[in-house]
């Protein structure tokens, strides 16, 4: 018997790993797909055309990041949608908007004409009945010691030059945010309790709480189902 068939996940779930910058999501992305055999969804961020540019000058460059993200992270939700799931998604859509977007709205590095033309078109392109959401979005959450630690470590110039503050923004709104989130269910985990590097044994109490969210989220949503005719 398999993994995935050991902890009873379905062969088509959708999983997406969501958290700040750093905390470890493509780590555990590779780890998952790896032992469940799931195809995998990456931000692509040797290749994305703007984000460097975006670290030099956040005003001048944020609509252009955000359309493209969205652009980017559409085109990956149809691929999964196309596969019939089985897939590990390094971030959610979700991040997009309800952080990224939102902080450099508040801190005044996007316009609110821009704003509020990337929200309706996010609004119209995912937040309706036509949209798949996963089958679960596992939370990564960690001290901000950490998280900054781990950012210094992997060593990408363009976040290392920006300031520590910046960071520290994004790691409390990430804490307001998931507390707020029901677009799919949660499972939260604490970057202390596995590492996934030095310990290739911690996927598996990871995999036990994954296929106990989704059994119970499809028992729920099976028995929450309109019955035809009526
Ligand atoms: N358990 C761990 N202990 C120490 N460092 C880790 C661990 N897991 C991941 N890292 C490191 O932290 C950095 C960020 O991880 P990454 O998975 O790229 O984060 P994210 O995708 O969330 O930005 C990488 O350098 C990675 O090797
Ligand atoms: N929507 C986004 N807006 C601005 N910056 C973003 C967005 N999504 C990702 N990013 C940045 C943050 C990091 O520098 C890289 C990759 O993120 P990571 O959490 O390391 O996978 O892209």
């Amino acid at each position: 018997m398999n993994a995935r068939e050991k902890y009873g996940i379905p062969h088509d779930s959708v999983i997406t790993v969501a958290g700040t910058v750093g905390v470890g999501k493509s780590t555990l992305t590779t780890s998952l797909a790896q032992v469940l055999n799931f195809r995998t969804s990456f931000e692509k961020v040797e290749k994305n055309p703007y984000l460097n540019s975006f670290y030099k000058d956040f005003e001048r460059w944020s609509f252009h990041l955000q359309i493209y993200f969205l652009a980017e992270r559409f085109k990956e939700q149809k691929k999964i949608f196309e596969y019939g799931g089985g897939f590990v998604q390094d971030r959610s859509i979700y991040e997009d908007t309800g952080i990224f977007a939102r902080m450099h709205y508040d801190q005044g590095t996007m316009s609110p004409t821009d704003y509020e033309t990337y929200t309706n078109l996010f609004d119209a392109m995912v937040m309706t009945p036509y949209f798949p959401h996963p089958d679960l979005l596992i939370y990564l959450e960690g001290s901000f010691d950490d998280v900054i630690e781990r950012i210094r470590e992997r060593g990408r110039p363009m976040e290392q030059e920006t300031p520590t503050a910046y960071w520290e923004e994004m790691y409390n709104r990430y804490e307001d945010w998931i507390d707020n989130f029901n677009a799919c269910p949660v499972l939260r985990l604490n970057i202390a309790d596995y590492d996934l590097l030095n310990d290739e044994k911690s996927v598996e109490p990871i995999l036990e709480k994954i296929g106990h969210f989704i059994q119970q989220a499809r028992k729920w949503r099976s028995s929450h189902l309109p019955v035809d005719g009526l």
